[in-house]
């Protein structure tokens, strides 16, 4: 008998600490869609990436009735139009561009600057610790004192900014900084965050984040 996953034709190729892989994760468990989850070597990335992600080759891929559909926004978007429960963009035109626009900063800033953040040492080092700080100050004045970024209701930014709550402390700990004291309403969307189950079982533990970090590190030589 096929299973649900089968049913749906929902497949996922994705690698367990991507950001842009949880935010897939989370959208699917939003919407309760049943998939196969496909766990991809970067390092020795399936002849089926390749195929599905062949301009980018990249995680991660949805797979829905053998098409695929690559980068995680468009993604996270495809899978709120065909499964209509539970909407996550909103349906007003303007605060539809507005959560794009800062599912879109998310991606141009805070990706890069956690990677500048590990990686970089000195005052490369000190520039983006600064970055960071003012990055996640950012969001957190576009939170404000609403629940979710979606207002009352867990929506697309929120989807696109939950999987970096399992980077804060890596960032904290490289930069050497505390996001409950410098951003204590973002600290506190995270733990509300974090109480969703699809946020739970999506999102990885933070210290396992770190020891990541810390391999990626060592492969780099940064150690
Ligand atoms: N903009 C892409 C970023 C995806 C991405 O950077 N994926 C990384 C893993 S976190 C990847 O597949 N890297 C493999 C590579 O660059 O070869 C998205 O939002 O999906």
């Amino acid at each position: 008998m096929a299973t649900a996953a089968e049913k749906e034709g929902v497949v996922l190729l994705d690698f367990w600490v991507s950001p842009f892989g949880q935010r897939c994760r989370i959208a699917l468990a939003e919407k309760g869609v049943e998939y196969e989850y496909k766990e991809e070597n970067l390092s020795d990335k399936s002849p089926l990436l390749l195929k599905m992600n062949p301009i980018h080759k990249k995680i991660p891929v949805l797979i829905h009735h053998g098409k695929p559909i690559c980068e995680s926004l468009v993604i996270v978007q495809y899978i709120d139009e065909v499964w209509s429960n539970n909407p996550l963009l909103p349906s007003d035109p303007y605060e539809r561009a507005k959560a794009r626009f800062w599912a879109d900063f998310v991606d141009k800033k805070v990706y890069e600057c956690g990677t500048r953040l590990w990686k970089l040492k000195g005052e490369a080092h000190e520039e983006a610790r600064k970055d960071m700080i003012e990055i996640l100050k950012l969001l957190e004045g576009e939170l404000g004192d609403k629940k979710y970024f979606g207002g009352e209701t867990f929506g697309f930014v929120d989807v696109a900014v939950a999987p970096f709550t399992a980077w804060f402390y890596t960032y904290e700990t490289c930069g050497k900084f505390s996001v409950d004291e410098e951003c204590p309403k973002l600290a506190a969307w995270a733990k509300r965050c974090k109480e969703r189950e699809s946020v739970s079982k999506s999102v990885h533990d933070p210290h396992k984040v770190y020891e990541f970090v810390g391999k990626l590190k060592k492969k780099f030589g940064l150690e």
